[in-house]
């Protein structure tokens, strides 16, 4: 057999299902031209990846293989390898509407093997007794947990392989006239620059996490603390697995895991629920109202100026380092789609855009929960009030204080509190761009089925 192994969201040596495979292959990442073309030349996701390629390029020479990498579109790439004599291309599952038309299309030129990686249970995996898929969290995680008590955590292991003949130095460009361009394997021969990255490998922050896991159910909404793994991104990009994590976690099941695998067993849903019901990438799932198009208040969002602190600092964090935490988002979200009233989609894409663990399934579910429209959503009455969200989870006003610079000299009590914000000048920071408990009311009339 000689077969492609197209890494993707699996950029790693250890436990990948691609490596147990032995016999003759060609390993290869594609820097997707279709996907990077629209990215800002300093994305820093694109840097992110280019550093966990050429670690992974670095492991593969450790066990006598290579890695191919390419800068072209991947239909371009599979093009060129048709007449090489290759019997498949095996890759793990991707469920978003590109991805699974990208492998359609691929599937057409070459036998295509989806292989389980990314995700702890295949999307048919945890169903009901008559066949069909959960709607409801709740059940699905106790059916999925009873699967997990027995079987999925298992370590992959590393076959013997031949390295395909190829030239693996380099960067292959596949250009608008599918010719093939060898370049120096570099983020500049893509276009892209060298951007700065606070990287923590995944078992360092697995280390760390540990030493708070027991803490972590009743600390992880607290802003100040953020006690949270910080392995979202690896799990988006498979630098660490999610079978080795859990594997871990049993290992140290004399303390409180249960929460946290709760949270990976509620990624896999989201995953699974995408899976099911592919129209949801785009359209709400429940209610037909779908917010009202404001290019204002969107921009006025966007610029993390829109007078609610924790609003603001949370859209300055998401810019500032390409991540926020899980509680901002939940905050986040629910004031633009109930208190802006603005299109879920709209966010999602602001998200998108930005979030160095972006994940299609995680965010597009995550902002229909927000607007309550998605398949298990909270309800579309509950409106979260800006104000009392912070003043719970961030009583200090650390987290604001920190990204909020102009806010810094507002006593505590003050950040938490409409009318003090509404009524006081505040030098170069807006007031409230409306007022909250009016804009609830609005939207709960918006969104009522
Ligand atoms: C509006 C909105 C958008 C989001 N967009 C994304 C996204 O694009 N990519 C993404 O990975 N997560 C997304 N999340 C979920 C969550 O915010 C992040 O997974 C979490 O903040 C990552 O931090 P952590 O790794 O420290 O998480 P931890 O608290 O350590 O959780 C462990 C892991 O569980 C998973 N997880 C935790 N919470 C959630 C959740 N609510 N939904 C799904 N998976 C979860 C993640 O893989 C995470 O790494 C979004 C949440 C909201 C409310």
């Amino acid at each position: 057999m000689r077969r492609i192994l197209w890494f993707r969201r699996d950029l790693r040596v250890k436990d990948n299902p691609l490596l147990s495979l032995g016999g003759e292959v060609l390993p290869i990442f594609i820097f997707d031209e279709n996907i990077l073309s629209s990215l800002p030349r300093d994305d820093k996701r694109v840097a992110f990846i280019f550093f966990y390629v050429e670690k992974l390029k670095k492991q593969l020479k450790e066990i006598g293989l290579d890695l191919k990498v390419f800068y072209a579109k991947p239909t371009d790439v599979f093009e060129y390898f048709l007449k090489k004599g290759f019997d498949e291309v095996v890759a793990s599952g991707d469920y978003d509407a590109y991805a699974k038309q990208r492998d359609l299309e691929i599937s057409h030129k070459i036998h295509f093997r989806y292989i389980q990686d990314t995700y702890i249970f295949r999307h048919n995996e945890v169903l009901k007794d008559d066949g069909s898929p959960y709607l409801v969290f709740t059940p699905f995680y106790k059916k999925a947990r009873k699967i997990l008590d027995s079987k999925n955590i298992d370590e992959y292991p590393l076959k013997e392989h031949a390295l395909v003949e190829e030239e693996y130095i380099n960067l292959t460009i596949i250009n608008e006239n599918e010719e093939l361009l060898s370049s120096s394997l570099e983020l500049q021969s893509m276009g892209f620059k060298e951007v700065a990255l606070d990287i923590v490998e995944p078992y360092e922050k697995l280390q760390i996490f540990m030493k708070n896991i027991s803490s972590y159910k009743e600390k992880r909404d607290f802003l100040e603390s953020d006690i949270g793994s910080r392995l979202s991104v690896d799990f988006r990009f498979g630098t660490i697995g999610v079978r080795e994590v859990l594997r871990f976690l049993f290992e140290n099941s004399h303390l409180d895991i249960e929460p946290f695998i709760r949270q990976l067993i509620f990624r896999d849903f989201y995953a699974y629920l995408l899976f099911h019901f592919p129209q949801i990438e785009n359209e709400n799932y429940k209610y037909s109202f779908n917010g009202i198009e404001n290019e204002e208040k969107y921009r006025t969002f966007c610029e993390g100026k829109t007078g609610f602190p924790i609003v603001d600092a949370g859209v300055r964090e998401l810019i500032q380092t390409g991540s926020m935490h899980n509680r901002v988002r939940m905050v986040v979200a629910s004031f633009f789609t109930k208190d802006l009233l603005l299109p879920w989609q709209w966010g999602e894409a602001f998200f998108a855009q930005r979030l160095l663990d972006y994940d299609k399934a995680s965010n597009v579910l995550s902002w229909q929960w927000s607007a309550g429209t998605g398949v298990d959503p909270q309800p579309y009455f509950r409106v979260f009030n800006p104000y009392l969200q912070s003043k719970k989870f961030d009583k200090d006003g650390v987290y604001i204080k920190k990204y909020v610079k102009e806010l810094k000299d507002v006593e505590v009590k003050n950040l938490h509190k409409e009318e003090y914000l509404l009524e006081h000048d505040i030098l170069n920071y807006p007031k409230p761009m409306l007022n909250h408990k009016e804009a609830a009311k609005k939207a709960i009339e918006a969104f009522k089925p």
